[in-house]
């Protein structure tokens, strides 16, 4: 059910006896309520699983080491490989997938080139799976299925899997790659006005594709999804799939417990009680940061990204929703210090969230301390007090009724993004490999993490502008971009559009070889904008989160596969 925006200037609150009206956003309450503190106590059981999934994963081990001896039928290799990794399980089987890609590379890319002689599906579905390793492979391999005009073949309506996986790599290109460009529109446009001539089971596979690209989808919910359909696929390998469910069913125990413990803090500060103007989302929250890093390593990493980002979010409501403009300069002087003496200094209500937000920081240095990087902590800090003095840029903006130029208005709003913090955050959960020089590499603003957090920001406004034009809000890259350039709705929307597909191009192209800092740490930009392009799929998930994130928490975070 969605929620509108109802009058934005409310009577005073308990908070304050004054005169003083403040805006409200009436956000709906949390849906969860205490649901995820019962599984604190949960027994995990998880013995005779482990034994499972050790001898499964034995097995599968070997049929890909057996695969890449042989090494014969590259279309085979890559559908296991393909499989494993949609089924969630590739963190399992890294250095295997590695070798047997290293293999396919080796048998049949020339200068780039793929030479495999085989049809869309097989060379599609080779090249994505060599691009998402990081090898540079030319598209050039596709223009054999296009016709002596140039266009693609429409012999290619018939072969609709060979179509999906041409779909599944565009969203894959880099700048320059004109061919995939013009793939893009050939298949998605294709791929729509194809499904109601297609079965209906045909038609869904398509009709998925289409709305959840896999490239763009967080891990868990493909491994979700693809689990059932697999299922379903007659020529399915038993052991991989009684591997997935296991492994899946496993980590689900883990991620509830660690959401119980989540809801059980939150709920101990008790800020829903002293924040009831702001969002209370800690398990959208516990989502977010699961989207990030799924993998059982990185509890640590989901405990703290969530933490800071609930604190965020009351942050984030105070400056959009409820300060005035006098209590944000306090608020953000406070931060700027950070010392906890000029607590005396703000209003009552504001002391709650600034205790929290140092004791927490003090939680993340004690944590840094025992794996011996606590100055790691300090960039978290700085990047805290950068997003914050950008959030009262954007209530100064505000309060003035300035629309600012769409460059004034990026450049503040990538830091409102939360991204580089997130990205910062996320770094922490990483043990040894985010290195003091890792943490650099980030405050000199690499094009990924920038890309990122444009992406972050423009679809954030693409998607809430609506709801929070009518309750009150700075004005979004879309209000500035008709200013500036004195164009419509519609014409901003397009152009903003266009920038997200050329950001994800920069993503794209700095996710392949040579990299700049440890493959890992990449893949945590790429899921955080993957959370993005999920959270804000039809609407802002975030702020209304009753519909369809409540539907993702559900599949990904409560039903289990059944076995
Ligand atoms: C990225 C995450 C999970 C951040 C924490 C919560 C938050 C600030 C969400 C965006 O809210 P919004 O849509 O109100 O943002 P803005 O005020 O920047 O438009």
């Amino acid at each position: 059910m969605p929620v509108s925006a109802t009058s934005s200037l409310v009577a005073p609150t308990p908070h304050d006896n004054s005169n003083i009206f403040r805006r409200s956003a009436n956000f709906h309450p949390t849906i969860w309520g205490d649901h995820f503190i019962q599984y604190v106590s949960e027994p995990m059981e998880i013995d005779e699983i482990m034994k499972q999934i050790v001898m499964l994963k034995e097995k599968v081990s070997k049929m890909l080491v057996l695969m890449n001896e042989s090494a014969t039928r590259p279309l085979e290799e890559a559908n296991l490989i393909d499989s494993i990794q949609r089924l969630g399980l590739y963190h399992h089987f890294e250095h295997e997938i590695g070798e047997v890609l290293q293999h396919i590379h080796n048998s049949y890319v020339e200068n780039g080139a793929i030479t495999l002689n085989e049809d869309l599906h097989c060379v599609a579905l080779v090249f994505r799976l060599l691009r998402q390793q990081g090898y540079h492979i030319l598209p050039d391999v596709f223009k054999k299925f296009k016709n002596e005009q140039g266009n693609f073949n429409e012999t290619l309506f018939g072969d609709v899997e060979g179509m999906i996986s041409l779909f599944e790599v565009t969203h894959m290109r880099i700048h320059g790659e004109d061919i995939l460009d013009e793939a893009f529109v050939f298949t998605s446009s294709h791929l729509e006005m194809m499904t109601p001539q297609l079965s209906l089971s045909l038609a869904a596979k398509v009709n998925h594709s289409l709305k959840w690209p896999l490239f763009k989808n967080l891990p868990r919910l493909v491994a979700r999804y693809y689990i059932s359909t697999y299922e379903e696929d007659p020529s399915h390998d038993a052991t991989l799939l009684l591997l997935a469910k296991l492994d899946f069913n496993l980590l689900q125990k883990q991620h509830k417990k660690e959401a119980g413990e989540l809801s059980k803090w939150w709920k101990d500060l008790d800020l829903e009680t002293k924040f009831p103007f702001a969002r209370n989302r800690i398990i959208e929250l516990y989502f977010w940061s699961m989207g990030v890093y799924f993998e059982p390593q990185y509890s640590l990493g989901r405990r703290i990204m969530t933490k800071v980002l609930s604190l965020v979010s009351i942050i984030d409501d105070t400056y959009d929703v409820y300060g005035t403009i006098e209590e944000l300069q306090l608020f953000t002087d406070a931060i700027e210090r950070w010392d906890i003496k000029c607590m005396d200094f703000l209003p009552e209500y504001m002391k709650c969230v600034y205790n929290s937000l140092l004791d927490l920081y003090e939680e993340i240095e004690q944590e840094m301390a025992k794996e011996g990087r606590t100055l790691s902590a300090i960039y978290v800090k700085n990047e805290l007090i950068r997003l914050v003095q950008s959030y009262f840029t954007e209530a100064k903006w505000f309060n003035s009724k300035y629309i600012p130029t769409v460059e004034e208005y990026v450049a503040n709003g990538i830091v409102t993004s939360v991204n580089y913090l997130l990205t910062a955050i996320s770094f922490i959960g990483m043990g040894s490999i985010a290195t003091q020089e890792t943490f650099r590499w980030l405050t000199n603003r690499p094009k990924i993490v920038s890309a990122s957090c444009i992406i972050g920001r423009l679809v954030n406004d693409l998607l809430s502008n609506e709801f929070e034009q009518k309750r009150g809000h700075v004005a979004s890259a879309i209000e500035c971009y008709m200013k500036q350039y004195g164009v419509s709705r519609e014409d901003a929307i397009n152009e903003i559009s266009r920038q997200v597909t050329n950001a994800w191009k920069d993503i794209n192209e700095n996710l392949l070889h040579p990299i700049q800092v440890p493959k890992p740490l990449l893949i945590r930009v790429l899921n955080l904008t993957r959370a993005i392009d999920v959270m804000y799929k039809e609407e802002d998930g975030y702020t209304h989160s009753l519909r369809l994130t409540k539907n993702y928490i559900q599949s990904i975070m409560l039903n289990p596969c059944q076995i």
